[in-house]
């Protein structure tokens, strides 16, 4: 297990921390920290704080916000980001950009769970300029060069 610092921003948001939520989650689920109900109209964007911030604090690591499987596809509710990328010396407030697609609006609850995040490995690569790769079997192709079956 990887520690990870995990700071109350919000004191809302004590009673609601985030946690695996069976021994095999993938994810943790981030929660609304807000007020009052918040209603995205049909196409809106909006930033949701979360009340909570990590500190990964090891280059080998970053966290990915990933839009919630039930609220995306029951009522359209995805990250206006598509993925949200955590790194791992940022401290601020988790943020979630919450993006309703569809064409009805909807109200986030206070506390509901909007988004996951998972914690990922990350190789930082050491780049270095070349004028050739060395040839490969692929080579340039790419976008189906393969074929489909
Ligand atoms: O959904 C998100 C995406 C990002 N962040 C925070 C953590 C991340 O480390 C920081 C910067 O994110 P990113 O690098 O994606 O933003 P940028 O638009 O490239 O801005 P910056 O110039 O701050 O890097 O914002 C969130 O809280 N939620």
């Amino acid at each position: 297990m990887n520690k990870v610092q995990l700071k109350i921003i919000n004191p809302a948001i004590q009673d609601y921390l985030p946690t695996y939520a069976t021994t095999g989650s993938a994810g943790l689920d981030l929660r609304a920290c807000i007020a009052e109900p918040i209603t995205l109209a049909a196409g809106e964007t909006r930033l949701i704080p979360t009340g909570i911030a990590i500190f990964l604090d090891n280059p080998n690591l970053a966290a990915m916000l990933l839009p919630r499987s039930g609220l995306g596809h029951k009522h359209g509710i995805v990250l206006g980001n598509l993925v949200g990328l955590i790194d791992s010396d940022y401290q601020g407030e988790l943020m979630v950009s919450l993006w309703n697609r569809s064409e009805n609006e909807f109200t986030i609850q206070p506390f509901e769970r909007v988004a996951q995040m998972v914690i990922v490995p990350v190789v930082q690569a050491d780049f270095e300029l070349v004028n050739e790769f060395v040839a490969t079997e692929r080579g340039v192709g790419g976008f189906g060069s393969t074929g489909r079956e």
